[in-house]
């Protein structure tokens, strides 16, 4: 049998970067029909800032192996609601992930299929158990980097149909300078 070699690598726990690692870039014009205020969206729209980058080590799709990831998720909000991630299902539903924050502040919006929504706050040293079945969003609540690792079967996959279509229950936001975490006016079951 011939045998994966192991993997040791240092992540940058100042930037999140992983040495060797596929970077993938997310642009507030790639998050077209996420957020509630349109109007906020299109004026930012005109800077086009770097909402989060993804930097991955990842193995064929099969079952049993590991994927990681760090995600350096940028402060921002458009109108009042945090910058985040898009969120997804896993394509296989019944798979699992963890979670570690690194660096910043921030939290982690879950749903189940049926839409109800959990937000689990999140900084250096939280770890985080998504259930298997769970939709999973990160939000910077902060005003730095807000840095984290994912470690995920690396055939789970992604599933983004239906975040995109329908978002989370809940959004969190800034209110009076608080950051509030409150029901979507724009949820449909
Ligand atoms: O949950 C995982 C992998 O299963 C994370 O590595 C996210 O993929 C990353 O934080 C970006 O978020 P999305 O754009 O994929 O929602
Ligand atoms: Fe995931």
């Amino acid at each position: 049998m011939e045998y994966k070699r192991p993997i040791g690598l240092d992540i940058d726990l100042e930037t999140g970067v992983i040495p060797g690692a596929k970077k993938l870039v997310r642009r507030l014009s790639d998050l077209k029909g996420y957020f509630l205020d349109e109007e906020a969206y299109n004026e930012l729209l005109k800077e086009d800032p770097v909402v989060y980058e993804v930097y991955a080590i990842e193995q064929e799709e099969k079952e049993g192996d590991l994927n990681f990831a760090t995600t350096v998720l940028y402060p921002g909000k458009v109108g009042k609601e945090f910058f985040f991630t898009k969120g997804h299902f896993h394509a296989k539903a019944d798979r699992a992930e963890i979670y570690y924050g690194i660096k910043g502040k921030g939290g982690m919006l879950l749903q189940t299929p049926e839409g109800e929504a959990e937000w689990i706050p999140m900084g250096p040293g939280t770890v985080v158990y998504v259930p298997p079945y769970w939709a999973h969003r990160t939000v910077n609540t902060g005003n730095e980097p807000f840095i984290f690792l994912a470690i995920y079967p690396s055939d789970a996959g992604h599933d983004y149909g239906s975040i995109k279509e329908k978002g989370f229950s809940k959004i969190v936001i800034e209110e009076d300078g608080e950051v509030k975490v409150v029901d979507n006016p724009r949820w449909k079951e």
